[in-house]
């Protein structure tokens, strides 16, 4: 896997204007994404998965939206600093999006062979005719059968796996570098969502695009992923390796997602739930905004916001259970489990 640094995201901060006090959405975020990988942003709803990741194409509605912070460098460029001219150039061309419901992003009125025509014109220059028999290619690769006829049909008129498949082959028609797929198989059913993800895995090795990979639910992680981040109220709480972070977690929350997810060999473990719900963005108390969820939080945790703490070259998590002054604690049944195939998987590959 090489490591070269495609997109990197440094202290991003961003904030919503509302008619009482600002959201703080994003509270220092930083991130990397290196060529060819593909990291998925984990974390419940209104962590700012979506917020930081619209933040890169620009996306987020620039009346109520204030960048108070960092910085988005994509070849060197900054995208929070480039015009509007040149974003739009590098949106849908160099940097595409998926998102979860496509009929928000694809046009109910034109068919969808055009549609994937169109972008091609826009962004590769190519003419009428030659536009649309790329875009029945593209159809073909995503899986679609029959594209003389269905590049002629309407959105509403494909099932929502189709459609999703729809919204891909436009999204990698341009052949971008990176792509975006915020909850792309969240409404679908599992199988269904299990040949997407194939589809997407397979086709971002094709066009060599690296993938941002946005969710709620770690089950569909491990098929996807090279790197994890965990995201909890506006940070990141932990990233790492998909091993480590699966295998090897170190904060609670991870904790507490991974054991709320459903497995076959959990009979006889205690399961361990995250109570509580997550913290209002306006009103922010002192400390680290997961304390009070937290049955592992110190007395610090309720004073100081934890730094994150470097496990290894490639895992930190930002926990004060990782304070060489903390108390050793027993993690729960599920994790420690986690633990034990984790130091196996690393005996392995020590007797290699
Ligand atoms: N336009 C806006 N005005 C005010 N607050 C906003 C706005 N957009 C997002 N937020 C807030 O920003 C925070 C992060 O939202 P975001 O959509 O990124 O979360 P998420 O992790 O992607 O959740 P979901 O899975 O529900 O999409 C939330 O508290 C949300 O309410």
């Amino acid at each position: 896997m090489m490591s070269e640094p495609i997109l990197e995201v440094k202290n991003l901060k961003i904030s919503f204007k509302t008619l009482e006090d600002p959201v703080h959405a994003i509270r220092d975020v930083s991130f990397t994404l290196n060529k060819g990988e593909t990291l998925a942003i984990v974390g419940e709803s209104g962590s700012g998965k979506s917020v930081s990741t619209k933040a890169i194409t620009r996306l987020l509605p620039k009346k109520v939206t204030q960048i108070t912070g960092g910085e988005i460098l994509y070849e060197g460029q900054d995208l929070l600093k480039i015009s509007d001219n040149d974003m739009t150039h590098i949106r849908g061309k160099e940097i595409a999006m998926i998102f979860q419901d496509p009929m928000t992003s694809l046009n109910p009125v034109m068919t969808v062979g055009k549609q994937i025509a169109e972008s091609l014109q826009v962004h590769h220059g190519l003419a009428a005719g030659e536009a649309m028999e790329e875009a029945k290619n593209m159809m073909a690769k995503v899986g679609i059968t029959q594209v003389e006829v269905k590049s002629q049909q309407y959105p509403h008129q494909f099932s929502g796996g189709m459609r999703q498949r729809v919204m891909i082959a436009l999204a990698l028609a341009c052949k971008p570098k990176i792509l975006i797929a915020d909850e792309p198989t969240t409404a679908l059913d599992v199988t269904i969502q299990a040949q997407i993800i194939e589809l997407m895995n397979s086709l971002k090795d094709e066009f060599d695009t690296s993938l941002i990979f946005i969710t709620h639910d770690l089950g569909v992680v491990a098929n996807v992923a090279d790197r994890v981040a965990v995201m909890y109220a506006g940070k990141i709480v932990e990233h790492g390796s998909v091993n480590e972070v699966f295998y090897h977690p170190q904060h609670p929350y991870t904790w507490g997602l991974l054991a709320s997810m459903p497995s076959l060999s959990l009979e006889d473990a205690d399961f361990y739930t995250i109570p509580g719900s997550p913290p209002n963005m306006m009103h922010l108390q002192k400390g680290d905004p997961f304390a009070p969820r937290n049955q592992y939080a110190l007395a610090i945790d309720f004073v100081e916001e934890p730094p994150l703490f470097k496990v290894t070259d490639t895992h930190f998590a930002a926990t004060w259970l990782l304070d060489e002054r903390a108390p050793k604690i027993q993690p729960p049944d599920e994790i420690q489990r986690r633990f034990n195939v984790f130091h196996s998987l690393n005996r392995e590959v020590i007797n290699l």
